[in-house]
Parts: structure tokens; sequence; C-alpha cells
């Protein structure tokens, strides 16, 4: 494998090689000419010039006029062969700056949608078709028509694929539905300002949560930058933060991400849950993470959870059982459809789907 990956990366190279001597090869062609052509032109000007002020039609001074003029041009030609190489290199490397700048913007920007105070938070996916824009075939959800009722937590189970994490994208307005529309109580969530929505009324704690590289108060902080040193720990009090970072030497002056101290997954998590208290959002979206934590990490992680669900509408992509269990309202999704909805007693009663996924999970217990 190692050898297959250093053949890969050498053929790479060569090839980058090659295309670096032609542009070398480009650049030495391209000076030899223009070289020779304005040495050729400042031969004519002194050879016709001599010819001139021998027969006394210019002065002395006109001729070295303009034979400084002549060198002036040489030198401006002969970096124009530097220039151009490195234009090339701008325009390649540029390619990808010049994708992002041109993409248009598809989510509108429109502000002035409801005033944050009067967010209920029920949260309503009515006929919603959606496909990727690169893989405009594929139907991922077909016809979605859900209510994540205000204040309750709605749990999306299904198999891998079925389009649970697509749900919580179009909610987050990463992509527009291409049929049907969401809303936010009354409003079309199209209607909404996505930075408003994002900043101020959604939430969202994924499996893997981002740490920047700055203190672990800093990276509370970006839940709401405003709040004070105090209100940071209060948040990481009730994400049962608190201890285990007062225990790293420098407390919460302690530097994560890529150059300062690593945490655990779980550590992570809370961490990433204190952001989330601290915003307050009314609208929490949690990716629950699959990979396993001890139990005890397992359990501060979801005594902080159920911390942070209280009073919000919660849309969890489940994948415990716990979860699942507990939620006020299970969404079973199945190829992008809604096939059951109802909570755990009820839809165990029916015995459909969603007791045959309960049943392979605990299996495998
Ligand atoms: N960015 C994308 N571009 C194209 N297709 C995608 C993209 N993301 C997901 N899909 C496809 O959409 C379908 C639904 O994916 P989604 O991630 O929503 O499923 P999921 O139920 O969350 O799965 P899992 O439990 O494995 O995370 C899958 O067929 C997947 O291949």
């Amino acid at each position: 494998m190692e050898d297959y990956e250093v053949d890969l990366y050498s053929r790479d190279l060569r090839t980058s090689q090659s295309y670096n001597e032609r542009l070398g090869f480009g650049i030495a062609a391209f000076q030899a000419l223009s070289n020779i052509a304005v040495n050729g032109v400042a031969l004519v000007v002194l050879s016709y010039g001599g010819l001139l002020l021998a027969n006394n039609q210019i002065s002395p001074g006109n001729l070295m006029s303009f034979l400084i003029a002549t060198q002036t041009i040489q030198r401006s030609l002969g970096s124009l062969s530097t220039l151009f190489g490195q234009v090339v290199k701008g325009l390649s490397s540029g390619s990808r700056v010049f994708q992002y700048i041109t993409v248009d913007r598809e989510t509108s920007l429109q502000t002035g949608g409801l005033a944050l105070g009067a967010v209920g938070g029920t949260v309503y996916f009515k006929d919603v078709l959606f496909s990727y824009p690169s893989r405009p075939n594929q139907v991922v959800l077909d016809n979605l028509t859900l209510t994540l009722p205000q204040g309750k937590v709605t749990a999306l189970c299904g198999l891998s694929g079925a389009g649970k994490s697509t749900v919580a994208a179009l909610l987050e307005r990463f992509y527009e539905p291409t049929g049907g529309r969401i809303y936010l109580d009354d409003s079309p969530l199209d209607e909404l300002d996505p930075s408003w929505l994002r900043g101020r009324v959604l939430g969202f704690i994924n499996q893997e949560p981002v740490l920047f590289a700055t203190t672990i108060m800093e990276n509370i902080r970006y839940g709401r930058p405003s709040a004070s040193d105090r209100e940071v720990y209060e948040a990481a009090r009730q994400a049962n933060a608190d201890s285990f970072i007062r225990e790293f030497p420098e407390g919460y002056g302690t530097v994560v991400g890529e150059r300062g101290v690593t945490v655990s997954g779980g550590q992570k998590q809370r961490i990433a849950i204190a952001r989330a208290l601290l915003k307050n959002p009314r609208i929490l979206i949690l990716d629950e993470a699959t990979s396993a934590l001890d139990a005890h990490s397992e359990k501060l992680v979801q005594d902080a959870l159920d911390q942070v669900c209280q009073g919000r509408t919660v849309l969890v992509i489940a994948h415990r059982f716990s979860t699942i269990q507990n939620a006020d309202c299970i969404a079973v999704l199945h190829k992008g459809q809604l096939r059951e909805l109802g909570n755990h007693k009820d839809l165990m009663n029916k015995d459909g789907m969603y007791s045959a996924l309960i049943k392979r999970q605990t299996m495998f217990e």
C-alpha cells in the first residue's frame, strides 16, 4: 500500500517536473528570440543613426536618446517572458478560487423575516422533494412531509443512506429543496436569512465536532461571541465539561487543536455541547456519534445532551437505542420516504419497519 502511494506521488511529481521543464524552455526560447530581436533593433538604430549622424541629419544627443529608449524597451520585453510564466502559474492556481467566486448564490439572503423573540420552533417539511445537484437523477427525499413539534425531540432513524443527514442539511439551508417547502412556524424557510437562521435559531452538534486552534474558552465562546467568562463557565458546567477543563494546568486558557492539547472524543463532544448551550438555539440538530465512547464518557455526554435538549425543538439523527426510545416522536425514513411515525411503544406494537430496525440493533448490542 505504502509503495503504491509513493509510486502515485512520484508519478505526479514527474508530471509536474516535466511541465516545469517545458515552461522553462518556453521562457528561455522567448527570452532568446526577444533578445535577438531587440539587439537587432539596437544594431539597426546604431548603424542607421550613425549614417544620419555622419550626414549631419541628426545630433549625437538625439541618437543617444534613441539608443536609451531601445534599451528600455529591451529590458521590458525581457521581463515580459518571466511575467508570462507567472501569469500561467497564477491562472492555474487561481482557477479553483475563481470557481468559488463565480458560483451563483442559490439561497436568498433576505433579512427581516421572523423576529427572534417570536420564533416558536415548530418545523414543517411539506412535500419536500430533493436531489443533490451533483446527482440530479437520484431522488434523496421523496415527498417528505414531517412536523418537528415545538419543544419536542424528534428522532430520525432508518438504514444508512435513507436520507437522515439530508433532512438536517435542508433544515440548515445548506441546500434548497427541489420541490415542496420547509416552514419555520408559519414562515417559509427560504424567505429567512440563512445567517440569522444558523447564527441565532439553529444549533448543530455533529458526530465530529470541530475545535479551533485556540483556547477552550474561545472555543466555547464561538457559540455566542458576546458571552461573558462567567456565562462560558456556566455553559461548561452544564455540559459536564467544567471539571475536566479545570484539570488542565492552564484550565480554560488551554489551547486545543492542531498545535495544542489533544482532547478525547467525549471531551470534544462536551465542549461542543457547551458551545451549543451558550448559543441557546430554539432548534437543535443533533447528529449522534456512531463511534463508541467508554461507558463513563458516554454517560457524561448523554447527561449533557439531555441538558441541552430541554425545552428546545430537537431533531436527532439517532443511532443509539436509548435516544430513539426516549424521543417524543420517531420518524422512520426509507429511501427518502417517511415510512412510520409515532412513539416507541406505538411503533413497536405496529411490528413494522421500526420494530425490525430495533430488533436488528439490539441483536448486535
Ligand atoms: N453531497 C452529496 N452529494 C450527492 N449525494 C449525496 C450527498 N450526500 C449524500 N448523498 C446521497 O444521498 C443519500 C442519502 O444520504 P444521507 O447522508 O442523507 O443518508 P443517511 O440516512 O444520513 O445515512 P447515514 O446514516 O449513513 O449517515 C445517499 O444515497 C447518499 O449517497
